[in-house]
């Protein structure tokens, strides 16, 4: 796409935020890249640091208002949006209809089951990597969509061993749907609040890796996480905690001095494979 300067008659993005087409170099190429995201992740996303060097790679991100069609706005050549709910949803189909030139960052029906923790894991428990580098696997899990007083007796039956961590079955990225708990007796799970994901507790050593993948690129970080629980906490302690986001972008462990038996990354070709995998299942960039 090309996008002219200030001076140009020709119809331009009329929501450019954060940036001013006016420092645009005249006939340069641009991807203008359309945003439809909470304040939220405006604010931890759209850092001036990566806006920056976009624009140094001929990206630039323009604001989608909600409150106008989409249509109207634009052109983009791609729509990055991470919004929920039935009507967005019916306005990105249109879109993507109207608009097939339009690269949709994701298009809503590949993120369906994302937006459910237990469909979320399923295409990774369908997975069937060889073992040649590493196993790939989901920790043991039930699902309790109602009735908190049923949980212990469900747990029992599933043969799922304590501790617990508890998951909220709604993945959408509101604040409540980070809310996680860890149940260490099988009384306290009552107090649960269904829908949710029980998991069975996986000591890791404090430390986990987080993968992101977009397209063929894949980042690993290190993040610390929470402890190992040994048996003896495990009798000594009893009911429900919630905790915070440990594994967040302030619990960096890249550069920590970790032991090597934790801290040695997945290897590189078992992440390939499992991107490869991944992004062919869940048909997503
Ligand atoms: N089964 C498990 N066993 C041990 N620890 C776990 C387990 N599941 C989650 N955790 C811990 O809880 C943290 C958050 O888990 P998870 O990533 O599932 O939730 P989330 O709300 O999607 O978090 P984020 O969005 O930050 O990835 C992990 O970083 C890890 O420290
Ligand atoms: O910063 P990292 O470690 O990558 O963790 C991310 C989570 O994995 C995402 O799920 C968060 O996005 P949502 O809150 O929209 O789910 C995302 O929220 P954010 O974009 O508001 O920071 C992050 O918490």
């Amino acid at each position: 796409m090309r996008l002219k300067d200030d001076n140009d008659e020709e119809e331009g993005p009329k929501t450019m935020s954060h940036c001013s087409i006016g420092h645009l170099q005249p006939e340069k190429s641009f991807v203008i890249v359309g945003y439809a995201l909470t304040s939220k992740k405006v604010e931890s996303f759209l850092k001036p640091k990566l806006e920056g060097l976009a624009r140094n790679k001929g990206i630039l991100f323009v604001a989608i208002d909600q409150n106008r069609p989409l249509s109207d706005q634009g052109p983009f050549d791609i729509v990055l949006h991470k919004l929920t709910g039935k009507e967005w949803r019916q306005i990105l189909e249109e879109y993507r209809r109207t608009h097939p030139e339009v690269t949709v960052l994701d298009p809503p029906d590949a993120i369906q089951h994302l937006h459910n923790r237990q469909s979320m894991l399923q295409c990774v428990a369908d997975m069937n990597l060889s073992d040649t580098y590493g196993k790939v696997g989901v920790p043991r899990q039930l699902v309790i969509k109602r009735d908190s007083s049923s949980i212990p007796d469900a747990v029992t039956k599933a043969g799922l061993i304590l501790p617990l961590v508890a998951k909220p079955l709604v993945a959408d990225g509101s604040a409540k749907s980070h809310e996680l708990s860890l149940a260490y007796d099988e009384y306290s799970l009552q107090k649960l609040e269904p829908p949710l994901v029980l998991q069975e507790f996986v000591n890791h050593g404090g430390v986990l890796f987080k993968v992101y993948i977009v397209g063929e690129a894949i980042k690993v970080v290190r993040r610390f996480s929470l402890p190992d629980v040994t048996k003896r906490e495990l009798s000594k302690n009893a009911g429900v905690f919630r905790f915070p986001r440990v594994s967040c972008a302030a619990a960096s462990a890249d550069d920590a001095d970790l032991d090597p038996s934790v801290a040695e990354l997945p290897p590189r070709p078992l992440l390939e494979r499992l991107a490869k995998e991944l992004r062919r299942r869940l048909v997503v960039f």
